[in-house]
């Protein structure tokens, strides 16, 4: 089978409202971050599928013969895109060698790889080298998992000629149309699901679309009408899993369903209120009742996510030494360690950031400024990346 090699490139996300609330059909408010993940897929004559995955220090390789024994004799369709296929996933665990409730970083990453490959190229296996390189840090909330699978999907989906290349001649970058990002967005949802269990969707939507979003229950809505805002992010390096967490919330919802039901409803409420109040100051000049207002409903929601079980002390520390310095953070993701976010007013000094950031960086943290609204999924031209600083194995 002739195949079509590409690079693509997905970018992470920062949920700024509605996280763990939203798998249970509430609203979130997300949007982009200008951390992505790159993956070029090349075509090779070598009779083998290649996967070089340098962030979680994977590199492996399968003959095409031996994957090819893992579909399903009748020729019957493999995993739709939209339902996750149980009787490939129990296959291929068997054939990766994991149990059900692993959480094995490598593991899923190969599981999510192998389904999507299989699902799209099941008439004909090609043989091919995938490598991806992020800039995301992995399992930190910020969405690297969705990215890694939006850039699966698309990148899987454009060789195997399912959706064209959106590239011209002259063209370095370029997006896919709406129908096309539907596709990728509904196959990247099956790499999520296999990689997180019961995941909402939140992240592979903003992974596909970019900008900022408005999620609840796979509707998807773009806000056009918001203010710049300024955040900082916050990397407590505390190491924790999606599945883990989201899990556990469920978990409690069953132990106290009314104590925690209430609490998602607030959740709910909070991204309504700040959609709202995000709205208004595009609509007028923000002024610093809106920031107040900002400010108080990110305090509100990282009690929230503490009542649900999702907090972490790194976090509180996170809070209480932003606060010291007049600023106001809360957790983003999955939450128990991972990243925080931190809202900066118009009016914050240079110095309060320099000073906060220095204090974040003394507790062991990584902090930084992030821009916000990247790009979804994009297609790259390898000139495009030439001088990306990207490791050679992408270009
Ligand atoms: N660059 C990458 N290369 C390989 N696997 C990745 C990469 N980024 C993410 N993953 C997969 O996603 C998982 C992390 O997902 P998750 O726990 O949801 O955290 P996150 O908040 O980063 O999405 C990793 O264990 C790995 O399986
Ligand atoms: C906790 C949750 O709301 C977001 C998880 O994000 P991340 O994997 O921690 O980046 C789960 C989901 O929406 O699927
Ligand atoms: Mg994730």
């Amino acid at each position: 089978m002739q195949i079509k090699e590409c690079i693509v490139s997905a970018p992470g996300k920062a949920i700024l409202h509605g996280e763990h609330a939203v798998v249970h059909g509430k609203v979130a408010l997300a949007v982009s971050l200008n951390l992505r993940t790159y993956l070029r897929l090349q075509a090779t004559s070598t009779s083998k599928v290649c996967i070089n995955l340098p962030n979680i220090n994977t590199f492996l390789s399968w003959d095409v013969a031996v994957l090819k024994q893992l579909l399903p004799d009748s020729g019957a369709e493999l995993g739709n895109v939209n339902e996750l296929d149980a009787e490939l996933v129990r296959m291929l665990r068997n054939f990766v060698g994991v149990s059900n409730g692993t959480l094995d970083t490598r593991s899923m990453a190969i599981l999510a790889f192998l389904y999507i490959y299989l699902c799209v190229f099941a008439k004909e296996l090609p043989s091919l080298t995938v490598s991806v390189w992020s800039e995301l840090p992995t399992g930190a909330g910020l969405g690297s998992s969705a990215a890694y699978s939006v850039c699966l999907a698309a990148a899987m989906l454009s060789a195997s000629g399912t959706i064209p290349s959106p590239l011209s001649d002259q063209e370095n970058t370029a997006r896919w149309g709406e129908v096309e990002m539907e596709l990728i967005n509904r196959w990247a949802f099956q790499g999520e699901r296999i990689i997180h269990g019961n995941p909402s969707g939140v992240d592979n939507a903003v992974g596909t679309w970019g900008g900022i979003l408005r999620y609840r229950s796979g509707k998807i809505t773009a806000l056009s009408r918001v203010p710049m805002l300024r955040i900082l992010l916050t990397n407590t390096k505390v190491p924790r899993s999606t599945k883990v967490l989201v899990a556990g919330v469920k978990d409690k919802m069953n132990k106290f369903p009314s104590i925690i039901n209430p609490v998602l409803e607030s959740v709910d409420a909070v991204s309504c209120t700040c959609e709202q109040t995000l709205t208004e100051m595009a609509s007028d000049t923000p002024t610093p009742e809106h920031y107040n207002v900002l400010e108080e409903l990110i305090d509100i929601n990282q009690h929230h996510l503490n009542v649900i079980g999702v907090g972490h002390t790194t976090l509180d520390t996170l809070c209480q030494v932003t606060l010291a310095r007049g600023l106001h953070s809360k957790l983003t993701g999955a939450g128990g360690g991972g990243c925080g976010i931190t809202l900066l007013r118009p009016e914050t000094e240079c110095s309060v950031i320099q000073n906060t950031i220095q204090d974040l960086k003394d507790c062991g943290y990584d902090c930084w400024e992030t821009r916000i609204g990247a790009a979804g999924v994009q297609q790259h031209s390898p000139l495009a990346l030439h001088d990306s600083g990207l490791p050679s194995l992408l270009l």
